[in-house]
């Protein structure tokens, strides 16, 4: 049953579509072929991220995937390098191990603590040891993840983000950050989006996240590293022609999106509240850091794929984040009455299932391939 003809994407903050000042961008972009010269918007766009993020240089990837790969096989140069991460990280968990099977980096995970860092006496333990050369892998690179996806969209702190970089820097190791969300977490926290990365080597940045670009990532550290960075990213394929068109649509949405990061914040904290009032679910409102919104569900007869099967045939989109949770993910294109709305679709389709008039297609145990979960 269709209730209301506008669909509302909680699925991710990567459903936006871009802004019609971003197409007006997009069509009136000066391009050229960034393989055989420099994109003069890619060029200016790449110079502004620089800046931005307090690095010497950057360089736009396709995806946020690209730029992590390209980040961590720079850093890990040599046959045998190991990078520690954690467990519950995106870059060990949804990148299809691509450092192992691309870049034949080891992982060291350490366990992710629920607010995405991980403990510090444990990173230092995972550092391979000089002695054991002989056995071990070469631990060169210390990764993190901030805001942190799997960990509710939680914040690192720039203390903390100190710490390590202190860590890497004694052992000389480097650090990446890997900052799809970066943004986000500099808006949550309060601190400048150039500080908060003062301490990493390398940050990936999405442009196609919360920041509403329809494509695309940037790395940015020194410019030493960068320029590894680009012929790494060729040597991927993912070296582009006309690049400026996608660059000019990053470009109108860091200058206009940013500051729409509060509010999707708030909107979450909102949808948080209005979920936790629903007496089968669980949330953590103190988890409720930024855009990202994970409710437990208490009763068996409601799982996560019925529930957004329910959801979807009331044109509300969500996505199973296991089998017990579901992850609402909020963008600036879902509005205050967008979040009422799937607030009220939601308790509609908890009473439909529990009346068992609820109508299902297939059911999965959550672990579908639409799901955000493992
Ligand atoms: C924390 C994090 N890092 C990296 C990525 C990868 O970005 P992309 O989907 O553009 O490859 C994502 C999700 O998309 C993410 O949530
Ligand atoms: C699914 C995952 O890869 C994506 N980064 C998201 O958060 O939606």
């Amino acid at each position: 049953m269709v209730t209301n003809n506008k669909v509302v994407d909680l699925r991710s903050d990567t459903v936006t579509k871009p802004s019609e000042a971003m197409r007006a961008a997009m069509a009136a972009a000066d391009v050229d072929d960034d393989v055989l010269g420099a994109d003069p918007t890619a060029q200016r766009f790449e110079a502004e991220m620089a800046r931005i993020m307090g690095k010497e240089a950057a360089l736009f990837v396709p995806s946020g995937t690209m730029a992590n790969l390209v980040s961590v096989l720079v850093h890990c140069d040599a046959r045998g390098s190991e990078v520690i991460l954690g467990d519950n990280s995106h870059i060990h968990v949804y990148e299809n191990g691509g450092i192992s099977t691309i870049g034949g980096v080891h992982p060291k995970t350490v366990p992710n603590n629920p607010d995405g860092t991980m403990d510090i006496d444990r990173i230092v333990a995972a550092i391979r040891h000089q002695d054991g050369a002989l056995y071990y892998p070469t631990t060169r690179l210390i990764c993190l993840e901030n805001t942190h996806a799997n960990c509710g969209g939680k914040c690192l702190s720039v203390e903390y983000i100190d710490k390590v970089g202190e860590v890497a820097k004694s052992h000389g190791l480097k650090l990446h950050i890997d900052g799809a969300r970066i943004f986000n977490a500099s808006v949550a926290l309060g601190v400048p989006v150039d500080r908060l990365v003062r301490a990493a080597d390398s940050v990936s940045v999405c442009l196609s996240k919360g920041l509403g670009a329809p494509v695309g990532s940037v790395i940015v550290g020194s410019k030493a590293f960068i320029d590894k960075a680009k012929i790494l990213r060729k040597t991927l394929g993912g070296g582009m022609r006309q690049v400026g068109i996608l660059c000019a649509a990053a470009y109108v949405g860091v200058r206009d999106t940013v500051g729409k990061l509060a509010d999707d914040h708030r909107k979450a904290k909102v949808l948080a509240d209005g979920l936790n009032k629903i007496k089968q679910f669980t949330v953590d409102l103190t988890s409720v850091e930024t855009n990202m919104v994970f409710f437990d569900i208490a009763d068996p007869r409601i799982t996560p794929d019925k529930l957004c099967q329910v959801l979807e045939q009331r044109n509300v989109l969500a996505m199973p984040a296991n089998s017990k949770s579901v992850r609402l993910v909020i963008h600036y294109q879902i509005s205050d009455s967008d979040v009422q709305h799937a607030l009220t679709c939601i308790e509609k389709a908890v009473e439909e299932i529990l009346s068992g008039s609820a109508k299902f297609e297939h059911l999965t145990n959550g672990s579908t391939a639409n799901s955000y979960g493992h």
